[in-house]
């Protein structure tokens, strides 16, 4: 599709020009404020399915020009929502090393360093994640909202591979390894929203999981993921810093948002 970023003349507040749904309802992230939440009973843990890789595995580690991203293997899948919810992918949102905040989802306008999405197609109702993103319950997107501390191993894991990816369409193989290690300790405390893709075609087809604890990462590992990639092609000659990839909150409108524990 046409070209967009996250500054600029093709920046968020232009989406909406191609992109219609950018500018419609139930759009993805938001601020989710205290006063919004609904305690639910009824939401269950969540329950994934082969997230821990062996090395003997292959991961397309790749620079996609708006994030990096890692390809995930099909049998990844949240097995404890009403339908299977295969995995296809995870990246990041992060800040820049001036301004280390960049999560797109805020907690009580609290922004944080960077946010990990590990994206689910509904593959109890669609064949593929083409034919699933458009839909209303075609996504489901676990959030992990991430901080700048302690070391995290299960990071490095890919983060040492970086700068095989600092150029737009760069990838590199990289071994299996516990994808659940990047996810908080527990999966039972998270906020549950319906929302939209963050990025164009911001298609309102996502249900959000957002984990209630975050993640820590080194300052170090957050500056090799905000301060080693460009957005733009190897060969061009003015090269783009790939940092401050997150959409601003949207209006959340009539939307409650869910929450999985009492206090
Ligand atoms: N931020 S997000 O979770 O809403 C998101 C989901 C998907 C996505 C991925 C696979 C299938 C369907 C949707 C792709 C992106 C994306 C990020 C950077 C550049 C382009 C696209 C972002
Ligand atoms: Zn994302």
């Amino acid at each position: 599709g046409a070209k967009w970023t996250y500054n600029g003349p093709e920046g968020e507040h232009h989406w909406s020009k191609h992109y219609p749904y950018c500018g419609g309802a139930f759009q993805s992230p938001i601020d989710i404020k205290s006063e919004l939440l609904r305690f639910d009973p009824t939401l269950r843990p969540i329950e994934i399915q082969n997230y821990k890789l062996s090395p003997n595995e292959q991961l397309t580690l790749g620079n996609n020009g708006h994030s990096v991203q890692i390809s995930l293997p099909s049998k990844m899948h949240i097995s404890s929502l009403p339908h299977r919810y295969t995995a296809a992918q995870l990246h990041f949102h992060w800040g820049s090393s001036g301004r280390p905040s960049g999560s797109e989802h805020t907690v009580n306008s609290k922004q944080y360093a960077a946010e990990m999405h590990v994206v689910h197609f509904n593959s109890d109702k669609y064949p593929n994640m083409s034919m699933a993103v458009d839909k209303s319950d075609g996504l489901a997107v676990l959030g992990v909202l991430i901080e700048v501390g302690e070391f995290n191993p299960a990071f490095e894991q890919f983060l040492r591979f970086i700068n095989g990816i600092k150029y737009r369409d760069q990838r590199v193989q990289v071994p299996g390894f516990n994808i659940r290690a990047l996810l908080p300790a527990r999966l039972d405390e998270f906020y549950r929203y319906d929302g939209s893709l963050t990025t164009p075609p911001c298609y309102p087809s996502v249900l959000w999981t957002i984990f209630r604890n975050h993640v820590t990462i080194s300052r170090k590992q957050f500056l090799d993921m905000a301060t080693a990639l460009y957005s733009s092609h190897a060969q061009e000659s003015s090269p783009v810093p790939l940092n401050g990839n997150f959409r601003k909150p949207q209006l959340v409108d009539s939307r409650v948002v869910l929450v999985s524990f009492k206090e």
